[in-house]
C-alpha cells in the first residue's frame, strides 16, 4: 500500500509507550463524551471566556459569567483537564487555554467537523454496526425514508442542512482557486459538465474565470432546482445549464453537446458512491468524451495527504457514509480510483496534489 511520508511514519510503526497507549484506549472508550463535553464548553462560550480573560478565570468567575449552575460549570472544567482542552494553576485556581483548547477555538476545520458531527452525524453512528452489516444508511432512517442522504439533502431540518453544508463547502471552496487555475490555464475549456455540481459554487466560479465557458451542471432533479434558486441573481448564470439526472440509474445517460465537451468536472462527488457504481458512472462519462476531453476528478485521497490530521478527518468521514449516506462509498486510497478509472477504459494522464484543505486532481482522458 502506498502511502505519503507522513502517514507513513505514523501508520507503520508505534509510537506510543505504554502508559500514553493505555490513556489513548481510555480517551476511545469515552469518545462519546469527550466529545461533548468540547462541544459544549465552545457553544456555552466558556473557551472563549477563558482565553479572553488573559491570566485565566476561575470556577467563580465562569459561574458568574455564563450563569450557569456550579455542578454544570464544575463537571465541565474538571473533565477539560482531563480531555486535555484546559490547564489549571493549582495556587491561584485559575483556568488556562491548552494548546488543543486554542485549536478548538481557532482551527476552521475543527469547527466544521464539530458542527458536523453534532448535527448531522452523531445519531446515526449509533447505527454504525447494522449500517456496516447492511450496507445501508441505517443511521438516517432517524431524519427520513430516503435511502441516500443526498435524495433528502434539500429536506434536511435548517441546522442539519446548514452544517451538512458548510462541511461539503468547506472543503471543496478552498481549492476551486487552485482547481480553476488547473481546468482553465493547463486546457482550452469552452465547455465544462459539472457532475454533482451541488449549490452551483463551482458553476459559479468557472464562468466568473472564463468569460466563454458554457457549464452544464448535473445532479439530482430536486437538488437541479435549488441550485437554479442560489444562483438566479448572478448576471453570469446565464451560462450555466441544470440537467436533472439519478446517476445511480443505469440506464441513465449523460447529455450530448452538440461540438462535444471539453472538460467533465466531478469534485467530492465519486465518494459519493461505491466502487461499482463509480465504474457505471464514469463509463457513462465516457461515452460522451472525445480524444480531446479531460475529465477532473477531485477528491481527498486519503493516502495522499501531507498532514497526517488530514488523513484522520478522512478516514473518519468514511463513516459518516457508511452510516449517513449510502451505505457503501468511501473517501477513496488512490488505488481503488485508479482501478475503477481504468475499468472504465479510462486512464490518468496528470496528478496534482496538496490543493486548498488536502484536494488531488486526477485528470484523466481516455485509454490510448
Ligand atoms: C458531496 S456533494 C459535492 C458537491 C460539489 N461538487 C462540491 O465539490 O462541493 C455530492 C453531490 O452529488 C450529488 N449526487 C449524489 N447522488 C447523486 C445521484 N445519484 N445522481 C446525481 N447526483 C447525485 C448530490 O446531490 C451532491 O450535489
Amino acid at each position: 500500500m502506498h502511502l505519503f511520508p507522513a502517514l507513513e511514519e505514523r501508520y507503520t510503526k508505534e509510537h506510543l509507550s505504554a502508559r500514553e497507549a493505555q490513556r489513548l484506549a481510555e480517551f476511545i472508550a469515552w469518545g462519546p463524551v469527550v466529545f461533548q463535553v468540547a462541544r459544549i464548553m465552545l457553544k456555552w462560550g466558556i473557551l472563549d471566556l477563558i482565553r479572553d480573560s488573559g491570566e485565566g478565570l476561575t470556577l467563580e468567575e465562569i459561574v458568574k459569567k455564563t450563569k450557569q449552575s456550579e455542578y454544570a460549570v464544575k463537571c465541565l472544567l474538571e473533565a477539560s483537564l482531563s480531555i486535555g482542552i484546559l490547564l489549571v494553576d493549582v495556587q491561584a485556581e485559575r483556568y488556562t487555554l491548552s494548546k488543543t483548547g486554542w485549536f478548538l477555538i481557532n482551527d476552521p476545520a475543527t469547527r466544521v467537523n464539530i458542527d458536523f458531527n453534532q448535527d448531522v452525524n452523531y445519531e446515526g453512528w449509533f447505527h454504525l454496526e447494522a449500517s456496516l452489516k447492511e450496507g445501508k444508511p441505517v443511521g438516517l432512517k432517524h431524519f427520513g425514508g430516503w435511502s441516500t442522504i443526498y435524495e433528502g439533502l434539500s429536506e434536511l431540518p435548517e441546522q442539519v442542512q446548514r452544517s451538512w453544508f458548510a462541511f461539503d463547502h468547506f472543503y471543496s471552496d478552498a481549492s476551486f482557486p487552485e482547481a480553476l487555475q488547473i481546468v482553465f490555464k493547463k486546457h482550452q475549456t469552452r465547455s465544462l459538465y459539472d457532475v454533482g455540481g451541488n449549490t452551483g459554487k463551482w458553476a459559479l466560479q468557472c464562468v466568473h474565470f472564463d468569460k466563454e465557458v458554457e457549464v452544464t451542471v448535473l445532479d439530482l432533479p430536486q437538488q437541479i432546482e435549488m441550485m437554479k434558486k442560489q444562483i438566479m441573481p448572478d448576471a453570469e448564470a446565464r451560462r450555466i445549464k441544470g440537467f436533472g439526472m439519478n446517476l445511480l440509474d443505469k440506464n441513465s445517460a449523460f447529455p450530448r453537446r452538440e461540438g462535444g465537451v471539453d472538460a467533465i468536472w466531478m469534485s467530492q462527488f465519486l465518494d459519493c458512491f461505491s466502487m461499482d457504481e463509480i465504474v457505471s458512472i464514469l463509463l457513462r462519462a465516457r461515452e460522451v468524451m472525445s480524444g480531446q476531453t479531460r475529465l477532473y476528478i477531485m477528491e481527498t485521497l486519503w493516502d495522499r495527504q501531507h498532514f497526517e490530521p488530514a488523513a484522520f478527518c478522512l478516514t473518519m468521514t468514511s463513516l459518516y457514509f457508511a452510516a449517513l449516506a449510502n451505505g457503501n462509498s468511501k473517501m477513496y486510497h488512490t488505488n481503488d480510483l485508479s482501478e475503477c478509472i481504468g475499468k472504465a477504459g479510462l486512464e490518468i494522464e496528470e496528478i496534482f496534489d496538496g490543493l486548498g484543505q488536502g484536494h488531488s486532481i486526477l485528470v484523466c482522458k481516455l485509454k490510448q
